[in-house]
């Protein structure tokens, strides 16, 4: 049986562990590495769909919590899944839940079972096991979807993390075996181990016996410093086989998602970009700029002189700091969009680097110009 996502690596950077990578969905092929909007609850806040395609999003997320609890994945099946529903036809990724139990839910308790916790929303109880995760997003259909997991804390103890990544092995195991459609949902196991490199390898090596057709790497951005991210990084990846996708969970900022490309990562994902966009926070190729602030006025430049996308072509730092300031709606609809166009346009940057073996001077332009290296 063909497998539901398919990567072919078709060119390593010379100078890094960076890769140019072909990922072939039941939704389309695209180019790796690529950044994917988050969309938690089957929008990918102030965006359509019309725009998303326009700037080039390939993949997007969905969220199996959220959507399991309102409105229900039943009444996304109904509508024939999440494609349908949401109007997107080319790619969709499904976290697990696992994640947002741990970082939404009230009270919640880890058994072998699974997880026990408080429906944010209502406060009922529920419980999420590694089988009715893999039913959920089984039903929500998209093209790739994750194991449940338990994302530890990354200053935890070694016994503890050793405990946790044992269990979400064997989490893995079950859902897989509850996974009713791996002819076209892609599921990933999501390699844990905290900032521990022999429990790290423990658990790539327990997923990659299991042969799942992608890994993401999780446990990370969840408070460690990118320095630590990035040595994580650097002795994990190498566990990983070469033939398959690799996913970094939660990483969105231009300096992580580049030091994730060199270190061998092809996927990332992180709310970042369109979080920072409601409080009117904008990436530019000058660093960031708060467009609300006072001293945008009468600044009738662009967000970014140096950017071409719709938004910088047509409004003012002035016009936008107003619609921000006055709560308009099309105030977070510029800056979403010129965020997001910001890290779609440096993921297509940084795979030209790829093609032409300069990707460490693409990082130091960056770095520099972009106020990273400034401490
Ligand atoms: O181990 C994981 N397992 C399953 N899902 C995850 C999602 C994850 N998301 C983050 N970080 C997100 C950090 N965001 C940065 C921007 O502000 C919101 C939080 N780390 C993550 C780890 C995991």
């Amino acid at each position: 049986m063909d497998p539901a996502v398919k990567y072919t690596l078709i060119k390593k950077e010379k100078h890094t562990g960076a890769r140019l990578g072909l990922l072939e969905t039941p939704h389309g092929t695209f180019e790796t590495p690529m950044f994917m909007p988050v969309g938690t609850e089957a929008t990918v806040k102030n965006m359509s769909p019309e725009d998303l395609e326009k700037i080039g999003a390939s993949i997007i997320l969905s969220n199996t919590y959220h959507l399991w609890l309102r409105p229900g994945e039943d009444i996304v099946k109904e509508a024939g899944g999440l494609h349908k529903f949401m109007n997107w036809n080319k790619g969709i990724l499904t976290d697990s839940g696992g994640f947002q139990v741990f970082s939404l839910a009230k009270t919640r308790d880890i058994t072998e079972a699974g997880v026990h916790f408080r429906n944010h929303l209502n406060g009922r109880r529920e419980f999420l096991s590694p089988e009715k995760a893999i039913q959920i997003e089984n039903d929500l259909g998209p093209d790739i979807m994750m194991s449940l997991d338990e994302c530890p804390p990354f200053f935890e103890s070694y016994d503890y993390i050793k405990d946790s990544v044992e269990r979400t092995s064997r989490w893995a195991e079950r859902g897989l075996r509850a996974h009713r459609n791996p002819d076209w949902q892609a599921l990933f196991g999501i390699v844990q181990g905290a900032g521990f490199e022999d429990l790290r390898k423990q658990s790539a090596q327990d997923l990659v016996s299991m042969d799942f057709p992608g890994y993401s790497i999780g446990g990370l951005s969840v408070g460690e410093s990118k320095e630590e991210m990035n040595h994580v990084l650097d002795f994990t990846a190498p566990f990983l086989p070469e033939n398959k996708p690799r996913y970094l969970m939660g990483v969105g900022s231009a300096d992580s998602l580049i030091d994730g490309v060199i270190r061998g990562i092809d996927m990332f994902d992180c709310v970042l970009p369109t979080r920072i966009a409601r409080n009117g926070t904008c990436m530019t190729t000058k660093g960031r700029l708060v467009v609300k602030n006072a001293k945008y006025a009468r600044d009738f430049r662009p967000l970014d002189e140096n950017c071409d996308c719709y938004v910088c072509r047509n409004y003012s730092r002035a016009y936008i700091r107003h619609l921000i300031n006055a709560n308009e709606l099309f105030g977070t609809h510029l800056t979403s969009y010129h965020n997001l166009y910001f890290l779609l346009k440096l993921m297509a940057d940084v795979r030209q680097s790829i093609r032409d073996d300069n990707l460490l001077e693409f990082r130091e332009h960056v770095f520099e110009e972009y106020g990273f290296n400034k401490k």
